[in-house]
Formats: C-alpha cells, sequence, structure tokens
C-alpha cells in the first residue's frame, strides 16, 4: 500500500497517510483522487481501475471529515514525493503499527480484511462440524471462517475449535460468542451474536485479534462500532430459507446503513460470491453467509 507522511504543519500533521486530498467543485471523487495522486505523489491510477473501499465519516473535535476510500493499482510512474514529503510502500500487516490518524482504523480493518467471510451452517455433531468445515474451507480457500455450532456444548465447541485448528490455515477460524477462548488458542478473532455483542460496554478482545458482531439495525451497527468492533455483518439483505417470510433489508437499506457505518459492514443473508459486486457498490466490506461454502454432508463419510 501506498503510504505517505503528512506534512507538520497540516490538520493531523506529522501522522501517517493514505494519499488523497480534498474533492474541487465541479470534479467527482474519482477524478479528484487521480489528481491528487499525480500531484502529491507522481504516479497514474486509471479512473476505471478503481474500487470502493470504505467511507468513514470522522469528528476530531476540531474538524469533521467524511474519508471516501477507493483502492486502485498504480499503472505508471514511480512514487515521489512532490511535496516534500516522505512516500513509501507498507503490506497491509504493517499498517496495524503505523501512527495513522484515529479515522484510519476502520480503513487499515477494511484492507485487511477478506471480501467474503464463510459463516459454518447446520451439523449434526462435532466430527460432523469439523469435518467439513475444513472440507469447505479447503474448497472455498475462504481465509476467514466463522465457527456456529450452536447445537454443541461449551465442551465440544472447544473441542470442535482445536480440531479445526489443526488442519485450517493459520489465522482463518474466528470463534463464535466465545471471546475467553481467544486468551488460549490462536483463532483469528471472535464473532460475536447480536444478543452476546448487546451485553458489552467495551471489546472483548485484543486488539491482534478480530472483533466481529452481527448487527440488524443502524442502532445494533452503531453499538458494534463503540465497543471496538472491526466489522459487523448486517442483514438479513435478501430473502434466506432460513427465516422464510422475512424479505430482507434489500440492498436500498443495506446502502444507507452501512454508509452511516463507521466500521467496514458484510451484506448477510441470501448473499453469495454473485453478489459482491453489488455488495462493494454499496458501500460493504463484501459478503457474509453459509449456502455458498458449506458443504453438503457427506453421507459415505457418515456410513
Ligand atoms: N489524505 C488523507 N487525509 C486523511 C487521512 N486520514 C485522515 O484523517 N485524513 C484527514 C486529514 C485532513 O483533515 C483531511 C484531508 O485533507 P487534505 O489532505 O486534502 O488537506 P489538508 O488539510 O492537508 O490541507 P488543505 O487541502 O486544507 O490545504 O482528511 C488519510 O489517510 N489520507
Amino acid at each position: 500500500m501506498l503510504i505517505a507522511r503528512r506534512p507538520e504543519g497540516a490538520h493531523q500533521g506529522g501522522l501517517l497517510e493514505f494519499p488523497g486530498g480534498k474533492v474541487e467543485p465541479g470534479e467527482t471523487v474519482q477524478q479528484a483522487l487521480v489528481r491528487e495522486l499525480l500531484e502529491e505523489t507522481a504516479v497514474t491510477v486509471s479512473p476505471g481501475d478503481l474500487q470502493p473501499l470504505i467511507g468513514i465519516r470522522h469528528d476530531y473535535g476540531d474538524k469533521e471529515v467524511f474519508l471516501d476510500v477507493w483502492e486502485a493499482r498504480v499503472s505508471s510512474g514511480e512514487p515521489r514525493g512532490l511535496e516534500g514529503q516522505p512516500v513509501f510502500w507498507l503490506s497491509p500487516d504493517d499498517l496495524l503499527a503505523g501512527d495513522f490518524p484515529a479515522a484510519n482504523r476502520p480503513i487499515i480493518g477494511a484492507i485487511r480484511l477478506p471480501r467474503q467471510l464463510a459463516i459454518t451452517g447446520e451439523s449434526t455433531s462435532l466430527k460432523d462440524a469439523v469435518e467439513r468445515t475444513v472440507a469447505g474451507q479447503l474448497h472455498s480457500r475462504s481465509p476467514l471462517v466463522v465457527l456456529r455450532l450452536p447445537s454443541l456444548s461449551p465442551q465440544a465447541y472447544t473441542e470442535a475449535v482445536a480440531h479445526c485448528l489443526r488442519d485450517l490455515p493459520e489465522a482463518s477460524l474466528m470463534v463464535h460468542d466465545r471471546p475467553e477462548l481467544v486468551a488460549d488458542m490462536p483463532v483469528a478473532g471472535v464473532h460475536l451474536s447480536w444478543r452476546r455483542a448487546a451485553e458489552l460496554a467495551e471489546r472483548p478482545v485484543p486488539d491482534d485479534r478480530w472483533l466481529g458482531v452481527s448487527c440488524h439495525s443502524g442502532a445494533e451497527l452503531a453499538h458494534a462500532a463503540a465497543i471496538g468492533a472491526d466489522y459487523a455483518t448486517l442483514g438479513p439483505v435478501l430473502p434466506t430459507s432460513s427465516h422464510p417470510g422475512n424479505p430482507g433489508i434489500g440492498w436500498d437499506r443495506f446502502t444507507e446503513l452501512a454508509g452511516n457505518a463507521v466500521i467496514p459492514v458484510y451484506a448477510l443473508g441470501g448473499t453469495g460470491p454473485e453478489h459482491l459486486e453489488r455488495a462493494l457498490q454499496a458501500g460493504g466490506q463484501g459478503i457474509a453467509g453459509i449456502s455458498w461454502w458449506w458443504p453438503a454432508p457427506d453421507n459415505e463419510l457418515e456410513a
């Protein structure tokens, strides 16, 4: 990721930034970004290459900003600080240790989080759940899997986590509703049901793990952000077989709520990879769900 350091005298001066600047009258956001990158860092990006990442409103007290963040590849030019500022590349994980302004935290989250969040579906037993989780991840290559197994006892659930950790790629397993497991197990983080998140007043896991919350309204998204969540899921967006009769909030409402949220928001409920572009256009982080990756039970294995 191309990073610059803001000049000392500027607002949030001396801190790191994603290159960019203010939109001028008569410009689109995309034109402004292409112009600012060229003026400040000597690189060219093509407007057709820009992908929306996240929009963040932030009140610094002395100034309120709306950061409209887009992702692009440098199409030509060697980056240089044309205003005398240091300009350099950092890997997504190295962004974590960078001294960025406060509004940048969710932007860094959006860069490091995947576009697809896989959630486990129905399962008949511990063994079945583990086998299907591992097989499904292997097949779909989902970078982040939420192990949601409400039918298992707490002890059986802990066992299932330990089994999955042995066979899944590092930092790909999210536990569901059990933040205490984060202390002893190398899981990627914890995903909370809304019921569990509603009981909390602060972040229950350290900053180096992900915290996600299942949300269904603007008020729930605001609470998720207030307890320090890194992301939320929002839905159901579309009708689902698990909630017959519920038409879902639809893409317009999703767009409105994700636009007002200050954390990355995944579209959940009836959504699959075929809705990814739609979710990104709507200002979402991507899609979350079960049906597109959760394997059918393996009857031969059962027998
Ligand atoms: N470009 C950029 N600005 C950021 C980031 N994070 C963040 O809080 N900001 C804030 C700082 C500023 O208040 C605002 C961007 O303003 P800017 O860079 O166009 O303008 P500026 O205040 O430095 O100077 P000026 O245009 O008023 O002369 O957004 C970031 O990652 N990149």
